[in-house]
């Protein structure tokens, strides 16, 4: 699939302790969507987390384009280009759509803020019309669309995004991965852990399937989106 962004190898992690991912080595595609899918805790959250240093890493690498990262403090991953978009919290919620979107950018000049501004409004033109409304009053979508935004303030190579649809309506998280295509058209990298399987895998260019703490598929997303096997085991569709 080209040229990587993020690679990850013979990676084993955790949290203190407790070990959840097993010799993991992965290639994140750069420019394009690749979807971490698999049943509830087998590790599809470690395993964004450990892209971004939230976790213990025991044994392997971290690669983020050339540099090293496996021991580096998510701060600094976010200074070189990586983002986390977090299930939930991902917003100030008292804080006006305006007020998010300049505390993001806090220590832009006015015209490169302006400049971001408008890319925000380009790919989401709601957010425009929303912008002096407190974010809380937000629609469950239009938080991770504000979301989304708050990240493209820091001009990121890559967005790793933790299921951004759960707790939402089918049709709300249709909505939400519409969003993430968007992203992706405006050239953004993506990596996305979803419990949407179907509707995250036809959005998705690659497919990865997490299986107790081990990678049990890797390859084009539409490929795994038809291994019925696969699906009926281990993603209840
Ligand atoms: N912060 C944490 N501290 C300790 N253990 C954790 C932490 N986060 C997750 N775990 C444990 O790690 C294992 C894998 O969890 P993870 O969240 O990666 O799974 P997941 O595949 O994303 O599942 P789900 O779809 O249910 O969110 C689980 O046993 C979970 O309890």
């Amino acid at each position: 699939m080209g040229d990587w962004i993020i690679k990850l190898e013979d990676v084993s992690a955790g949290y203190g302790k407790l070990q959840t991912l097993f010799d993991v080595s992965l290639e994140i595609p750069r420019g394009l969507i690749t979807v971490i899918v698999g049943p509830n805790g087998a590790g599809k959250s470690t395993l964004l987390k450990t892209m971004f240093g939230f976790t213990t890493v025991y044994k392997g690498r971290v690669l983020f384009e050339n540099t090293d990262v496996t021991h580096m403090p998510p701060h600094d991953r976010a200074k070189i280009g990586m983002t986390f978009i977090f299930q939930l919290e991902n917003i100030f919620r008292e804080l006006t759509v305006y007020e998010n979107l300049r505390l993001a950018g806090y220590d832009l000049p006015e015209d490169v803020f302006r400049d971001r501004l408008e890319e925000v409004f380009s790919m989401f033109p709601r957010l425009k019309e929303r912008l002096g409304q407190k974010a809380g009053t937000l629609s469950g979508g239009e938080r991770q669309m504000l979301a989304m935004a708050i990240g493209i303030m820091r001009k990121p190579k890559v967005f790793l995004i933790d299921e951004p649809t759960a707790g939402l309506s089918p049709k709300l998280a249709k909505e939400v991965l519409s969003y993430v295509r968007i992203l992706n058209k405006e050239g953004y990298t993506v990596v996305l852990v979803e419990q949407n399987v179907k509707a995250s895998l036809e959005i998705g260019d690659k497919g990865v399937l997490v299986v107790n703490g081990r990678i049990a598929f890797d390859g084009p997303a539409e490929e795994l989106l038809a291994r019925k096997d696969l699906a009926k085991m281990y993603l209840g569709v």
